[in-house]
């Protein structure tokens, strides 16, 4: 059963001004599949449809076969009701907030139990190897720990999904390939279905189990990283994929 379902899906956000356009996909359970392409070219406006932070206009979205999002039957799941976690680079860290209030902000809509709150942040805060700096404030945290506090923010929640936006995108060489390693050996021990969006090709081949090539609002080629490096679909991917931008 696929565990999210695109359905003919578009996001026109003025007259022809498609964000994108006629987007079928279907997303394993437990799958790491990265959104991958040149600026503009629609991945953050899908994520955030996923995430039920942008309507799409057309077509149909589902999580597990229920329809999440559908225009023409004005179905709407809200984004609190998706169970979906977010990871995007532009959340950064409270800096009025310790390491630990940072992490159990999404736990204090629920209804939990202070004791229940305390063992699953502290849970979550072992998984990203951030265990004893629970009263750090940001400033005190390194770029790399503060990335980790936001990963742990979008998985304290045991979400079914969770969305990456370019979370690496401020750090720096050496930091980003420990966390890429970090982040994928996380999904599978989890087996957490992963939807990354990057534009940064080295990445997504090294992270993913399948790419989605996107330019212009359409998909241009679905496929594993050998089979989008070895068998590029059309002459955009193949000149993408040559330039190694
Ligand atoms: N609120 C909006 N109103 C109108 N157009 C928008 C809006 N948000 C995005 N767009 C347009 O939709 C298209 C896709 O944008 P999107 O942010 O999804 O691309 P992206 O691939 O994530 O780009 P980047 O890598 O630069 O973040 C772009 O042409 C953008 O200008």
């Amino acid at each position: 059963m696929s565990h999210v379902r695109f359905e003919n899906v578009g996001k026109l956000y003025a007259k022809n001004a498609w964000a994108v356009e006629d987007f079928n996909l279907e997303i394993q359970n437990a799958e790491f599949i990265s959104f991958l392409g040149p600026s503009g070219c629609g991945k953050t406006t899908t994520l955030r449809m996923i995430a039920g932070l942008e309507e799409n206009t057309h077509g149909k979205i589902f999580f597990d076969n229920e329809i999440v999002s559908d225009p023409t039957s004005k179905t709407f799941l809200l984004p609190e009701k998706r169970n979906v976690g977010m990871v995007f680079q532009s959340y950064a860290v409270w800096p009025h907030m310790n390491v630990f209030e940072n992490v159990a902000y999404p736990l204090k809509f629920k209804k939990m139990s202070k004791e229940k709150i305390y063992e699953s942040v502290m849970d979550i805060l072992n998984v990203v190897e951030l265990q004893g700096l629970e009263l750090r404030k940001s400033h005190e945290l390194s770029g790399g720990q503060q990335q980790r506090v936001a990963l742990a923010r979008g998985l304290v929640m045991r979400p079914r999904i969770l969305l990456l936006d370019e979370p690496l995108s401020n750090l720096d060489a050496k930091l980003r390939e420990k966390m890429r390693k970090d982040i994928r050996k996380i999904q599978q021990e989890f087996k957490l279905t992963m939807v990354y969006v990057t534009h940064d090709q080295k990445e997504a081949f090294q992270m993913s189990d399948r790419i989605v090539v996107m330019n212009k609002g359409k998909i241009q080629q679905v496929g594993t990283p050998e089979e989008i490096q070895n068998s590029p679909k059309n002459e955009f991917v193949a000149e993408f994929i040559k330039s190694g931008e």
